[in-house]
């Protein structure tokens, strides 16, 4: 994993994978039209074509699509600011089984927006998503120290909620693009504590096609450990670690059945049919009680895994005929 960041912020990106997908899908996402996560879809070339379906939550959305209602859900699963969407997390670590089939990367810029004529002196109450709310949590200590938060179910279902009338709150933290849709005045531009910030979203579908391989890809995956013991997360890291494979994100999260009891959520450099890869899924299915695996898709930023000496995919081939040759009597 990298430790300080060293790259320029990245423009909204995205990658299209080849998948089961058609312009005939139907997807799902956290809504009304306005959110980051519309601006993900946007942001998801052959969504274009597709039926956009909007849900109040990620949990709604995933609900849909393991109920076959939906074909597609894009939800946000990142923040450079905030961490790992535990929503999200969760979700995707239990239930029926999801699969992960592409990222989009989206730079998050928030404006403090209000109904036509509402100065800043008048606002008493903001309404936002929660992962909003804690991104500019330092903007607001500053401008609007005694402002009380409200919660919404997103970004921009509090700008439609202001423009439908008066509401518990007077402004609210969106996007410029929403403060737009819904004929909002923009109090303040620029909010975000981290200007730099940029929210990771992945498109789930359920298991079926895995997208090609790029040689840029990402595979997701949860660990679950038999046993908790001494050196237990190392036993689960060496897997990686002998093949030469690089982890973007390293998270644990509880599996709530008991205090204490966590399981790793995992993103790693790679794709399922990269042989390091496979060897490190094997090794990994050795030795935990379950290894939930998340898809494997190509990256949003098309960087191309750095591959270590002798962690190629000839090397592990040339190691198999070896031991082949061996337990055939032909060495
Ligand atoms: O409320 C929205 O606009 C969303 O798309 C949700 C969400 C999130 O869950 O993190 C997405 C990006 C921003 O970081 C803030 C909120």
């Amino acid at each position: 994993m990298r430790g300080r960041p060293d790259s320029p912020r990245p423009s909204l990106s995205r990658v299209t994978a080849s998948t089961s997908l058609t312009p005939t899908t139907r997807y799902g996402f956290l809504g009304p039209e306005g959110t980051f996560t519309s601006m993900a879809l946007d942001a998801w070339g052959p969504s274009a074509q597709g039926e956009r379906v909007t849900f109040g939550s990620v949990d709604a959305a995933l609900t849909a699509l393991r109920s076959g209602a939906i074909d597609a859900a894009m939800v946000p699963i990142e923040n450079s600011v905030e961490g790992g969407v535990s929503a999200t997390l969760d979700a995707l670590a239990s239930g029926d089984p999801l699969v992960v089939v592409g990222e989009v990367l989206v730079p998050v810029t928030f404006v403090l927006a209000a109904a036509p004529g509402t100065t800043r002196d008048a606002v008493r109450a903001v309404g936002t998503h929660s992962h909003a709310w804690a991104q500019v949590r330092g903007w607001i200590g500053e401008n609007l120290p005694d402002a009380v938060y409200v919660p919404t179910l997103s970004t921009a279902s509090a700008a439609e909620a202001l423009e439908q009338g008066p509401q518990p709150f007077e402004a609210a933290v969106c996007a410029p693009a929403a403060a737009r849709l819904h004929g909002l005045d923009v109090l303040a531009e620029g909010i975000g504590d981290m200007q730099a910030a940029v929210t990771r979203f992945v498109l789930v579908a359920r298991p079926g096609v895995v997208p090609e391989r790029t040689g840029a890809d990402k595979t997701t995956v949860v660990l679950f450990q038999r046993d908790d013991h001494a050196g237990g997360l190392l036993a689960l890291l060496e897997q990686f670690a002998a093949r030469g494979i690089n982890m973007t994100r390293l998270e644990s999260r509880p599996t709530k059945e008991s205090m204490g009891s966590y399981c790793f959520s995992i993103d790693l450099e790679g794709h399922v049919l990269d042989e390091r890869v496979g060897e490190a899924l094997m090794g990994l299915k050795r030795i935990c009680s379950e290894v939930r695996f998340l898809g494997s898709y190509p990256r949003a930023d098309r960087q191309r895994a750095t591959i270590a000496p002798l962690t190629a995919d000839e090397d592990f081939s040339a190691a198999r005929a070896w031991l082949t040759g061996l337990r055939t009597g032909r060495p």
